[in-house]
């Protein structure tokens, strides 16, 4: 496994989840979003999540959720954290970590460098930070969108918190991404598909085999 942590998101059938894990993957994102093509219920999270060894992390992504929303995917006892990918304050997202015990990741999206100052709010407030493409106003989607961010923005950042790098990345561009952003996470979705919410087994091990090697 490398030393680089791999988070595969978006994951909705068994084979795609199977491939991550056998590719190496620290951890499984599961979309609850209505609106993303690659959404799956608190039962289907629970069910793909059944055969996965324990070290491997499962993480539901959330955009402003509400708590009877957690509850019920809390209740489903599958996941090792909550993403919250909307605009959730650091209150909210301590709340949330309080209440429902779960480690909480915080989707920061950026576009300028002052976005990622801005993340400097959630510090203890959250487990992991995850800095990703800010998506345009009025697109369907805050993330999965395949767009990537001036990585030069995160150059020589001190960041407080555990971090990660998303949006836009694969097998052809994290060498690069990892080099520029000495990212120690990388989470992948659209760069891992054949089309929107598709994953793709084989370009699921091109990426885990390419980020082992840097
Ligand atoms: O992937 C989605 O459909 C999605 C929908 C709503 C909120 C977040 C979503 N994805 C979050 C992720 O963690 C993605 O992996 C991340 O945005 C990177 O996506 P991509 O640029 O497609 O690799």
């Amino acid at each position: 496994m490398s030393r680089i942590a791999i988070k595969i998101c978006g994951l909705s059938t068994p084979d795609t989840v199977g491939a991550a894990v056998r590719a190496g993957a620290a951890y499984l994102g599961f979309v609850h979003f209505a609106k993303s093509p690659r959404h799956v219920e608190a039962e289907q999270i629970r069910a793909l999540a059944a055969p996965v060894p324990p070290h491997v992390g499962r993480v539901a992504v959330v955009v402003d959720p509400t708590d009877d929303m957690l509850a019920q995917l809390a209740a489903a006892g599958a996941l090792t954290a909550l993403q919250l990918h909307g605009k959730e304050s650091p209150e909210r997202a301590a709340a949330i970590r309080a209440r429902f015990g779960l480690p909480v990741w915080k989707a920061i999206a950026v576009k300028a460098r002052g976005d990622i100052a801005a993340a400097d709010a959630y510090a203890g407030a959250v487990d992991r930070l995850l800095f990703d493409a800010k998506t345009p106003d009025g697109a369907a989607l805050p993330g999965g969108m395949g767009l990537r961010f001036d990585w030069t923005l995160l150059r020589g950042v001190a960041v407080a918190t555990p971090w990660g790098l998303s949006g836009g990345l694969s097998a052809d561009n994290i060498a690069e991404a990892i080099r520029v952003t000495g990212a120690p996470l990388v989470d992948v979705s659209s760069g891992v598909e054949s089309a929107p919410g598709v994953k793709d087994v084989d370009k699921i091990a091109a990426f885990c085999k390419a980020v082992a090697a840097c």
